[in-house]
């Protein structure tokens, strides 16, 4: 089976030219294999039928490549995380109504598609819903991550205390402790507990859940993180093959709101737990364990100060404690452990490297590190398949969104595997460039170029910053897809600035605490080298960022007159206030001193800005808050070198989203916001007049 468009491709249009077609292209995440390797799922997300939603599902594909691939569950309601049982049973969640308790209000539930065949049953329902579900890969264990009041003392007390405040009408929550945010959700007064899933009936004390079968053995949640307070919100816990315990990082507060990262153990027969590593220098998350349970990966990740920028290194630990050994330290990437080999041999791990996420081995024994995949893709979700002779992974790049491959470990062959959806014709190509910073320091680059792009037709440009700042442009996204302004023919330019993942340590520190100096100069070098071809026109040119790119589009404001237009999304805008305000105050005010915030504050440059901007921002922003945007708009209107004039006009624009986060979610808003950003750019590069769109009723 496979996902068609609705309206048939009229010819040479691609869905990039039509906003409708491009945001109902399916998109996939996750992927999880039966302990037998027969059985591959991942989860496809579809527009709904009125265009205002996206609602995941989960999808078969065959491991072998000769099936196509099969739709396996369906509800308005969506369902996500997928995980094998050893006996090939499919546990997921979803908020589905469930057929057997048709009155109860949908909240997300534990359910279980039997590998037998027949229809997909609930197996646990609780108050504050289920949030994840992890299973052993060689026993029949499985843990569930779900939420409980932090004041509740058992399940009971927990529905009753949620329907009291509910009832009453009350959201507010009372802090002691930070963090009290996390991108658009406000924490507490509910926290996270790991509850072991195990056979027997329900109903025994402490929080053990209700069970919704009639007709299968009855299965009881036991909380086996007690009474751990916050410590586990936005942990990645593993839970080890035999089942018998669970490794996570758990935060500790440090004091003055900071806080870092411990690694713990927890056994899940008594519940007992363990710090295995703590270090005032390093946080700590939990990597994949071994397959025979004996021995952890470790993310070791250095905590930062002005001077001390931040690097990520792995470590081999016995699973029962002890001391930690570096695996491939010499290596001078940043890598995300995936797997390992099923004989624990090897690791196998994903890294930025050179506007890639490639899938790599590391040799256990010799820390030797091998590359499997060569092409200019990024990798996630990597599972092994039990022989050891091949992972599956999705993989994407700037000329396709993820999908399902089959990589030969031996030989780095890649297949794509039947898919869901076909990959969709672009409006254009790609190609990679490189400049050279003003200190000598390589700066790579994708470049998109419209169709017909010439020296007889050279194309608008339009430079796109990324954010993080901690990253690279080297992944399909579907919030900043240059292909759709390929489509109106502007060129797009997609610089990997100093800061930037994948090309070593040193690329880190060049802009280390100095926001303004090395990212900014290497992105004019990017900008300078393109704009010296044929085929693009420099007089036609604007700059565009979001978040930290917004950041970057600011000081770009302030530093150059160069661009036509600049277009900047949630971005940051006055550094004395941002570290404060957003919701990891701990994270961003450990990269700068006071007074290197405000050298590198673009607020501080508004009286130059003389380039109209369109400033674009949602209000449950809670990462880069809304504060920023609305400061950012008068300062424009009252500072800038293009301010409002006595009828109120100006030549700068806010879009604002009342209801979107630090992304633009949902579907019609993303819509709004590349309809704006065209218009804006049409206007101001272009000297052309592209609609508005009529939902914006003005
Ligand atoms: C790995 S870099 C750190 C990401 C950073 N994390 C925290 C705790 O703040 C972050 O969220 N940065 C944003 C300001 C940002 O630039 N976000 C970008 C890319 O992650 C975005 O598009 O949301």
């Amino acid at each position: 089976m496979t996902l068609v468009p609705d309206s048939p491709t009229p010819a040479n249009t691609t869905a990039f030219h039509d906003l409708d077609r491009f945001v109902a292209l399916p998109r996939l995440s996750g992927l999880s294999l039966s302990a037998d390797g027969t059985r591959l799922v991942t989860s496809v997300a579809t527009l709904n039928s009125k265009g205002t939603a996206y609602t995941s599902a989960l999808w078969e594909l065959d491991p072998s490549g000769r099936q196509p691939a099969r739709r396996i569950t369906r509800s308005a309601k969506g369902e996500s995380g997928a995980a094998f049982l050893r006996s090939g049973d499919l546990l997921f969640t979803s908020a589905r109504p469930d057929p057997d308790n048709a009155e109860e209000e949908p909240i997300p539930a534990l359910w279980k598609l039997p590998a037998a065949g027949g229809e997909a049953r609930v197996v646990h329902t609780r108050p504050g819903g289920v949030q994840s579900v992890l299973a052993a890969a060689e026993a029949d264990a499985a843990v569930v991550v779900a939420e409980v009041l932090a004041g509740s003392t058992d399940e009971s007390d927990d529905g009753e205390r949620r329907k009291a405040r509910k009832d009453a009408g009350v959201a507010a929550i009372l802090h002691t402790g930070y963090p009290v945010r996390h991108w658009d959700a406000d924490l507490g007064p509910s926290e996270p507990r790991y509850f072991l899933i195990e056979p027997g009936e329900p109903g025994k004390p402490g929080e053990a859940g209700k069970i919704t079968l009639d007709d299968e053995p009855s299965v009881t949640l036991r909380n086996v993180t007690g009474g751990i307070g916050s410590a586990l919100r936005n942990a990645s816990p593993r839970l080890s093959p035999d089942g018998t315990f669970l490794l996570t990082g758990q935060t500790v507060p440090v004091g003055g709101g900071d806080q870092r990262s411990v690694l713990v153990r927890v056994d899940t027969a008594t519940g007992e737990r363990s710090v295995l590593l703590e270090h005032p220098d390093y946080d700590y998350d939990a990597g994949p364990i071994s397959p025979d349970s004996s021995t952890a990966v470790v993310v070791v990740r250095h905590r930062t100060g002005p001077d001390t920028p931040p690097n990520v290194e792995l470590g081999l630990l016995p699973a029962a404690g002890g001391s930690l050994t570096p695996l491939a330290s010499g290596w001078d990437r940043w890598p995300a452990p995936a797997a390992w080999l099923p004989d624990g041999s090897a690791l196998v791990v994903t890294a930025d490297d050179d506007g890639a996420a490639p899938v790599f081995v590391i040799d256990v024994a010799s820390g030797e590190v091998r590359q499997v995949t060569m092409d200019a893709a990024a990798y996630t979700d990597v599972v092994i398949s039990p022989d050891g002779l091949a992972a599956y992974a999705l993989r994407s790049s700037y000329e396709f969104p993820p999908e399902a491959v089959r990589i030969e470990l031996a030989t780095g062959t890649v297949a794509p595997l039947p898919a869901p959806s076909e990959r969709p014709p672009l409006p254009g190509t790609l190609e990679r460039v490189e400049a050279v910073g003003a200190d000598g320091h390589a700066v790579k680059s994708y470049l998109v170029l419209p169709e017909g792009a010439g020296a007889s037709a050279p194309a608008p440009l339009l430079l796109w910053i990324h954010g993080g700042p901690l990253g690279s442009w080297n992944a399909w996204t579907w919030r900043w897809s240059p292909w759709l302004l390929a489509a109106q023919g502007y060129a797009v330019l997609l610089p990997d600035p100093a800061l930037s993942t994948g090309y070593g340590q040193k690329m880190i520190e060049r802009g280390w605490g100095a926001w303004g100096d090395a990212p900014y100069t290497d992105l004019m070098a990017a900008t300078d080298a393109v704009v010296a071809r044929a085929d693009i026109d420099e007089s036609r040119t604007a700059a565009m960022g979001g978040s930290f790119g917004g950041y970057m589009a600011n000081w770009v404001a302030g530093h150059t007159d160069r661009f036509n237009a600049i277009v900047t999304h949630a971005s940051l805008w006055a550094l004395d206030q941002f570290g404060p305000t957003t919701d990891a105050s701990f994270y961003w005010e450990k990269e700068m001193t006071a007074e290197m915030a405000l050298e590198n504050s673009p607020h501080t440059h508004v009286g130059k800005i003389s380039t109209p901007m369109l400033v674009i921002h949602g209000d449950k922003d809670y990462r880069v808050p809304i504060g920023e945007g609305l400061r950012l708009w008068y300062e424009l209107l009252s500072k800038s070198q293009l301010p409002a004039g006595p009828d109120g006009e100006t030549e700068h624009r806010f879009l604002y989203f009342p209801d979107e986060n630090h992304w633009i979610l949902k579907p019609q808003h993303a819509k709004i916001w590349y309809s704006v950003v065209e218009h804006f750019l049409a206007r101001h590069l272009l000297g052309e007049k592209v609609d508005l769109p009529p939902e914006l009723g003005i």
